[in-house]
């Protein structure tokens, strides 16, 4: 099929106050074209380029000169749909829950339009806007660059996170079976597949086991032949399962590395056709079912990859049509629909035309801002490694304070999950999720009595640990009892002693790794002896507090 791009012309365009005689653009449909750029003349004032571009909602339009440049590619529509979201943000100082609620409402519409179903649009807009307002401002970087961040991230993670893997067996031939609908591209895609294995250096047979249409026992040979690959087939008066099995054993006599199967496609799911493909599951036991679906066909494409994974239990989704005018609603909610990731995407009809499905290329591609993309990145590095070098400052010279301990567990807060960040600490992977939980609950307890404190005592923790009157309040005001505040108190020092540890271990000074700290710090609490006089001047603070705050004057 040849690349077309087919203007429909009409003669009376809404709101256009032009000769009737006159024709314009009515739509614009793509087929088998990334991108088109071309100009139309005509939109001097901006109502006549407001009644030019209506036709191209997917599309860039830019004047130039009298004209108007319009510029239609994959996703369009979602991407200048997103792209008001981000205009509606310039000017403001930071992202908040009132002024993302507008540019939100841009996204969800945009995602519907993109025929994103509605609970996942709706489950997708909630994440972004919680991670949106929770995200700390960035130098440098405006907050609707943020937002794009924001959006991409959760984009990636909409579509299954991580590149998604085909999977080899262990022994003998791999199996992939492939199922679909009619007319979705599944026996293009056998070919596609086989000559995508060929450069991964995999020998491949294909099997022809749909046995209703002759003509695609006929397609197959002919694109085994193109591919230079074997095609196993019976004709069309075998059973399809006796089949599958008949070319495995001949795939496996000729020691090939995988085996393709195309079965039958039908109009729409029905009883025989799952049957079917349970016997030739049954059959081959596939390494991989994957379902091909055609991207035109938006949600339903991923309902029906969940159905499929119902009834037969798939391994994985190809999403052919990619070149066409799809408006991305398929690519967007497969995985989250399905629960079942896309494996691979069709993007024409030659056999090269097959990739497999990057997340996070596909969310660049429909955000169509990767520049800006790796600029937040660099500068969120640069804030990180400038708040680390700040951190590490502190540390060594004991003024690590309340501010600080805040910032951090709330950084650690929002990163998800203590388990993963204890899990990145060497020696202290053995932690339960019990012991995660209750990490986390102390984090709320600790916060409370921090929140009230002024901001000289956060700064400056000795100050409570001087005075008894100063915990005594904050006790009262966080609702909390004096000798928690005292804990807290206790626990700010020992803390700061540990990293100072911890810090002169990592540069190389005679500092135990983490589980002989945990030894040490042992030793210390019962080498520490609190005389009487002490103990009634600082309440429940021990002595290696004291002694390290007598380090922190010093
Ligand atoms: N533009 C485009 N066309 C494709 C793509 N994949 C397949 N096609 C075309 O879609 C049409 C149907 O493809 P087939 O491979 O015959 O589909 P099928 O699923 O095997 O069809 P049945 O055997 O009838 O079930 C053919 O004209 C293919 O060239 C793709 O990624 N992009």
């Amino acid at each position: 099929m040849e690349a077309t791009a087919t203007l429909t012309l009409s003669s009376s365009p809404a709101g256009a106050r032009r000769s009737p005689a006159r024709p314009t653009v009515a739509s614009l449909h793509l087929r088998r074209v990334p991108t088109l750029s071309f100009h139309l003349r005509g939109a001097q004032s901006p109502a006549a380029f407001r009644a030019l571009s209506s036709p191209f909602p997917g599309c860039r339009r830019r004047r130039r000169g009298s004209g108007m440049v319009v510029r239609a590619e994959m996703f369009g529509q979602l991407t200048t749909g997103l792209e008001s979201a981000w205009n509606k943000l310039r000017g403001v100082d930071r992202l908040t829950k009132e002024n993302i609620a507008e540019p939100m409402r841009d996204i969800r519409r945009a995602l519907l339009e993109a025929d994103v179903s509605v609970p996942v649009a709706r489950s997708f807009i909630e994440s972004v806007t919680e991670k949106a307002i929770g995200t700390d401002v960035i130098r440098g970087v405006q907050p609707e660059q943020q937002l794009v961040k924001v959006v991409n991230d959760e984009l990636v993670q909409l579509m299954g996170g991580e590149v998604s893997d085909l999977v080899f067996a262990k022994t003998g031939p791999t199996v992939i079976l492939l199922a679909g609908l009619q007319g979705v591209g599944k026996t293009t895609v056998c070919a596609k597949l086989a000559f995508y294995l060929k450069k991964m250096g995999k020998s491949c047979m294909l099997v022809a086991a749909d046995v209703y249409r002759p003509a695609a026992i006929d397609q197959l040979t002919i694109l085994g032949k193109k591919v230079g690959v074997p095609v196993y087939s019976e004709g069309t008066e075998a059973k399809p399962s006796e089949i599958a099995k008949n070319g495995l054993k001949e795939a496996k006599s000729k020691k090939t590395d995988v085996v393709i199967v195309d079965t039958a496609g039908r109009l729409q799911v029905d009883k025989a056709m799952m049957n079917e493909l349970k016997e030739v599951k049954k059959a081959v036991k596939p390494t991989e079912i994957l379902l091909v679906v055609d991207a035109m066909t938006g949600q339903e494409a991923a309902a029906l990859v969940g159905a499929f994974n119902v009834e037969i239990g798939i391994t994985g989704a190809i999403l052919t049509k990619l070149d066409g005018d799809s408006r991305g609603g398929a690519a967007l909610s497969i995985k989250e629909v399905s629960g079942k990731p896309i494996k691979f995407i069709g993007r024409g009809e030659r056999v090269e035309d097959l990739e497999p499905f990057y997340p996070d290329r596909m969310a660049q591609r429909i955000l169509g801002m990767g520049d800006v993309l790796s600029f937040v990145e660099q500068a969120q590095q640069v804030m990180n490694q400038e708040d680390a070098e700040e951190l590490q400052k502190k540390i060594m010279s004991a003024k690590f304070n309340f501010n600080d301990f805040l910032k951090q567990t709330k950084a650690i807060a929002q990163m998800g999950s203590f388990s993963r960040i204890i899990g990145m600490i060497p020696g202290m992977n053995k932690v339960t999720p019990a012991q995660i939980r209750e990490a986390e609950k102390n984090v709320k307890f600790m916060e409370s009595m921090i929140n009230v404190m002024t901001a000289d005592e956060r700064e400056r923790p000795e100050l409570l640990a001087e005075s008894r009157e100063r915990r005594r309040r904050v006790a009262k005001d966080a609702g909390k009892t004096e000798q928690q505040v005292s804990q807290l108190v206790s626990q700010l020092f020992q803390m700061r002693t540990r990293m100072q540890k911890m810090m002169a271990g990592m540069q190389g000074k005679d500092t135990p790794d983490m589980e002989n700290l945990a030894e040490s710090i042992k030793a210390e609490e019962q080498a520490a002896v609190a005389t009487g006089k002490r103990r009634r001047k600082y309440g429940n603070l021990r002595q290696r507090d004291l002694d390290s705050m007598r380090g922190y004057r010093r």
